[in-house]
């Protein structure tokens, strides 16, 4: 089949590069001259694991190419996605001009039928106001589908080439049948491709998103209390999680979700419950508690050092919302060094694929270092943001001489309580007893 995607970002490159890895031909177009052009010289603009073999593959074979120019794209094209930005507006709600300023374009460039795609997430109705953008010029039949992407960062091409499910709203049989046969290849375990009307299909989106979120909240909540009461958050996860009507997974406590899709589309489903006049009690205390966690790690660090950080030197490792992406948008590890550095730290930070990302924005305020180790030369604390696996088994003996002090505070959960008493850390993490330092008495 031959595809255009509109819009080169996470999703729109992972998901053209994973059509063109069934044997579609795929045209990714991006208003970003720079990253179209580092794409067609072979480059990825973004970290994402396994997609380079794939991308490289599909356009050194001639399936995925790359450009600018929207009209030559969508001509050769039948079905045309929509991968654009969908950005909070000034409200909340979901800002659809992306949207709806490449539907209107697309109505003045098609001259034969084509599906047209929704795969941003959009609220509920915005299928109907695709048509109608493109309909103001269109002259030509076409068939506006609604087609959410629920991709994870990090492991983007697993989830796309293996999805869960695949979710379809769209009433044209013709559409259908198209959508049908460009993702079966992607179902052949057999997982479902779940047909629906439009509007289920965008609310399913935002449900799912919000739902993950609310879970995980729960937990953070859930964490907060174990720490007031001497349980421990792992094993209640663990116990909790057992139970198949729970499960095991998005259980994990931490410093509070970020990413470019939780925060702004709980926040967006909010904005749909209050214009349709329905009060989300739920959705409102999400995001309360969500804005209080993300400042856990640093109030524990604050208070720990009697709320002077001035010349403490505190070291971060894990600066991107989560591991395997370079992807830092509402990553918790902006808000807890912002509240460190106000507090008079000197933050030096590690990160293996975010640091760039991350000196856009705090320029020289942090240091950034290249390997995890150095950053902890005379910290009088490590601060661990990110479960990045190579900070899962450290050299314990090795940091403990690095460090000025031997304090650690991990908004992850990433060591064993015994394992830090026996290397004898400050140890505080997320919904656990903090281990204290051992004070080494003369007998010993
Ligand atoms: N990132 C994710 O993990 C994820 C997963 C599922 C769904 N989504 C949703 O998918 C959508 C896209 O998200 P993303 O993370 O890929 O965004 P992104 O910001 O990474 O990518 C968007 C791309 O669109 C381009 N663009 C903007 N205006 C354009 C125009 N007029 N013509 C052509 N290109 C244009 C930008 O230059 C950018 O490259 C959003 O609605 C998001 O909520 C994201
Ligand atoms: O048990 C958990 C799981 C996740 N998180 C945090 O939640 C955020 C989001 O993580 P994750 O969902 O893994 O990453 P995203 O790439 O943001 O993916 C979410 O958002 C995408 C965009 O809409 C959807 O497509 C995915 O299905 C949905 O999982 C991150 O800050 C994580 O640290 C936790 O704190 N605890």
């Amino acid at each position: 089949m031959k595809i255009a995607v509109v819009g080169t970002g996470y999703v729109g490159l992972v998901s053209g590069t994973c059509f063109a890895e069934t044997g579609n031909h795929v045209i990714c177009v991006d208003n970003n001259v720079q990253k179209v052009e580092r794409l067609r010289n072979g480059e990825l603009p973004i970290y994402e694991p396994g997609l380079e073999v794939i991308f490289k593959r599909n356009t050194e074979d001639g399936r995925l190419e790359f450009t600018t120019d929207l009209l030559d794209a969508v001509n050769r094209a039948q079905i045309i996605f929509l991968a654009l930005p969908t950005p909070p507006g000034e409200d909340g709600s979901a800002d659809l001009s992306y949207v709806l300023g490449v539907a209107e374009e697309l109505g003045k460039i098609i001259t034969d039928y084509k599906v047209i795609v929704d795969k941003s997430t959009v609220p509920v109705g915005t299928s109907e106001k695709v048509t109608a953008a493109v309909e103001k010029h269109a002259k030509v039949d076409f068939d506006v589908v609604s087609n959410p992407e629920f991709l994870r960062e990090g492991v983007a091409v697993e989830d796309f080439l293996k999805p869960d499910r695949v979710v379809i709203g769209t009433s044209s049989e013709r559409a259908k049948s198209l959508m049908h046969e460009l993702y079966e290849p992607f179902v052949r375990q057999g997982n479902p491709i779940y047909f629906m009307d439009e509007r289920s299909a965008e609310m399913t989106k935002y449900a799912a998103n919000s739902y993950l979120a609310t879970r995980i909240t729960f937990m953070n909540e859930i964490a907060n209390l174990c720490e007031k009461v001497g349980a421990d958050v792992d094993m209640v996860r663990i116990g909790m999680g057992s139970d198949r009507r729970i499960g095991k997974r998005f259980l994990f406590p931490g410093v509070g979700y970020g990413g470019s899709c939780f925060p702004k589309d709980v926040q967006a489903l909010g904005k749909t419950a209050g214009e349709n006049d329905y009060n989300f009690q739920i959705l409102k205390s999400v995001m309360e508690v969500n804005n209080a966690q993300k400042y856990v790690l640093a109030h524990k660090i604050k208070s720990h050092f009697n709320n002077d950080l001035k010349g403490k030197r505190i070291a971060i490792w894990g600066l991107a919302f989560k591991p395997n992406t370079d992807d830092i948008r509402e990553a918790p590890a902006i808000f807890i060094i912002n509240e460190l550095l106000e507090a008079g730290a000197k933050v030096v930070a590690f990160d293996p694929e975010a640091m760039e990302n991350m000196k856009a924005i705090f320029g020289d305020k942090v240091e950034f270092i290249k390997h995890r180790y150095d950053a902890l030369k005379d910290a009088d604390a490590l601060a661990i943001v990110t479960e990045w696996s190579v900070f899962r088994t450290p050299d314990f003996d090795f940091m403990a001489e690095l460090m000025k002090e031997k304090v650690i505070f991990d908004g992850r959960n990433l060591y064993k309580l015994e394992q830090m008493k026996q290397f004898g850390f400050y140890y505080n993490s997320i919904g656990r007893n903090t281990v204290e330092q051992k004070q080494l008495t003369p007998a010993e």
